[in-house]
């Protein structure tokens, strides 16, 4: 396999030299530029597999340089190197398109991260022992996602896109529409597909348990703190972090959190040394961000840079035929899961599924084909097994309809009912309780308050 190419963009000579001998050492071929134009040409002749560029150039900018790859030669990673604390061009970058950033004085391991990953995107890296190694992050790979309306193709050709860059992804969508699936397809057909995908519920976590669930702590930091303990971040390390319900982070937090991803580290607590790590940031909420920073709750500073690509799930009434094929699909899963025969909607019940508004989104979905499947004769589903809440077209808004239909008697089962439901789901999983809970298509935290509320804890 041929050396990979690297192209270093500074007027520096200082700057290119040591960036030079640093690829070197890792067994690169490079060339070097010290200005906008002759960038461009060498571009052009060297053809290479990844450019690290200043972002002050005596001829223009980086972001000529994003821009103009962004351009022509799409497929060509573009890293920016930015000055001490210019958060703000940095993001710049990465809405032009810049794959990554690292900030000046240039952390050479931080770099060697950032060049080992970039470079994953052209399918191959070459490790010191100069054998080569196949990426493990497919970008042609079937995405998992189901869908072929208009909205979902466009979300899934975005998707595709963005698994090419490191920028934070914002990823806004009503409740069950899907943002967890979304941002675990970033990182599957992403370069980090080879790193753990970690999830955290921000509004799960005790908020005094918080800064050490994030960043780990040291043995004896705290009462019950009885042996070192790696956080989620490290846990992240060379793959992705998904902050779900991110405006659920008390404002303590998020002071942290910025801290953390701006200096690409953390501290674990009761600990004294920063630790390095290399992680993506997802993040999602169905609230509205923008206006928990106008009322305080949500820092600014922090929203601005989660929010340097900003992804929109559509609602699941917004996917024309979309409903269809998601109800095929999980009765299709259901009967496995089940080990049923295959069960079928009457065109009856497809007909008032297309009808029904779904407030609660695909998990909705799903949880109305369980429960129909249940109920249903001869393995086909009649629209009365269906149970859809009757939701008049005076209810418009998602949340009135929430609350419309949680007052329906099919999603609020007596308290003797719901108590045996969530115990034969804990038993079903071996009171594995993330799988218990999207069994009952409840939240992790949902379940959690039931356990205690019913005083479960014990019979497991
Ligand atoms: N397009 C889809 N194709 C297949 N399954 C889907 C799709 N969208 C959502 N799902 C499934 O629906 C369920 C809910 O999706 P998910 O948890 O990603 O939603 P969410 O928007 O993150 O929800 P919440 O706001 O409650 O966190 C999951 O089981 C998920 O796998």
């Amino acid at each position: 396999m041929a050396q990979q190419k690297v192209l270093v963009i500074d007027d520096e000579p200082d700057i290119r030299e040591l960036l030079e001998i640093t690829l070197l050492r890792m067994g690169l071929d490079t060339a070097t530029a010290g200005s906008v134009k002759e960038a461009l040409l060498t571009i052009q002749s060297f053809q290479p597999d990844l450019c690290l560029t200043d972002m002050k150039l005596p001829d223009g900018t980086g972001l000529d340089i994003v821009r103009y790859i962004q351009r022509e030669y799409a497929h060509i990673p573009v890293a920016v190197i930015t000055a001490f604390g210019s958060m703000e061009s940095a993001v710049e970058a990465l809405k032009a398109g810049a794959y990554d950033f690292v900030s000046k004085p240039v952390d050479l391991s931080k770099l060697r991260d950032l060049v080992q990953t970039a470079l994953t995107l052209s399918g191959h890296t070459e490790n010191s022992s100069g054998t080569t190694t196949k990426s493990k992050s497919d970008n042609t790979q079937e995405s998992s996602i189901i869908g072929e309306s208009e909205a979902m193709q466009r979300l899934n050709a975005t998707i595709a896109k963005l698994a090419r860059s490191q920028a934070p992804v914002f990823i806004h969508g009503e409740s069950g529409s899907g943002k967890e699936l979304v941002a675990n397809e970033i990182h599957k057909r992403s370069p980090r597909a080879g790193g753990s995908f970690i999830p955290v519920n921000c509004g799960a976590i005790p908020e005094n348990l918080m800064e050490s669930e994030f960043f780990g702590h040291k043995k004896g930091s705290f009462t019950g703190a009885v042996e070192d303990k790696k956080g989620l971040f490290q846990a992240a390390h060379k793959g992705t972090l998904f902050l779900d319900e991110v405006a659920d982070l008390p404002l303590g937090m998020q002071v942290k959190l910025l801290r953390a991803i701006q200096e690409k580290a953390i501290k674990p607590v009761g600990g004294t040394e920063e630790v390095g790590v290399d992680i993506r940031i997802l993040s999602a909420t169905h609230k509205d961000l923008e206006k928990e920073v106008e009322e305080g709750s949500f820092r600014q500073d922090l929203y601005y840079r989660l929010n340097v690509i900003k992804l929109d799930v559509p609602p699941l009434h917004e996917r024309g035929g979309d409903i269809e094929l998601l109800a095929n699909f999980f009765l299709k899963l259901i009967a496995e899961r089940w080990a049923l025969d295959e069960i079928h909607l009457s065109p009856a019940a497809m007909n008032a599924l297309n009808q029904y508004p779904f407030p609660g989104n695909v998990r909705e979905l799903e949880n109305i084909l369980e429960r129909a499947s249940t109920l249903c004769e001869d393995n086909v589903i009649q629209p009365e097994d269906l149970q859809l809440p009757d939701v008049s077209p005076v209810v418009k808004t998602a949340e009135a309809m929430q609350a419309k239909i949680s007052a329906h008697p099919a999603w609020q089962p007596e308290a003797d009912d719901e108590k045996s439901q969530i115990l034969e789901a804990l038993e079903q999983t071996r009171w594995n309780r993330t799988a218990a809970a999207k069994q009952l298509g409840m939240t992790f935290r949902q379940l959690r308050y039931r356990i205690k509320k019913y005083e479960l804890d014990d019979a497991g």
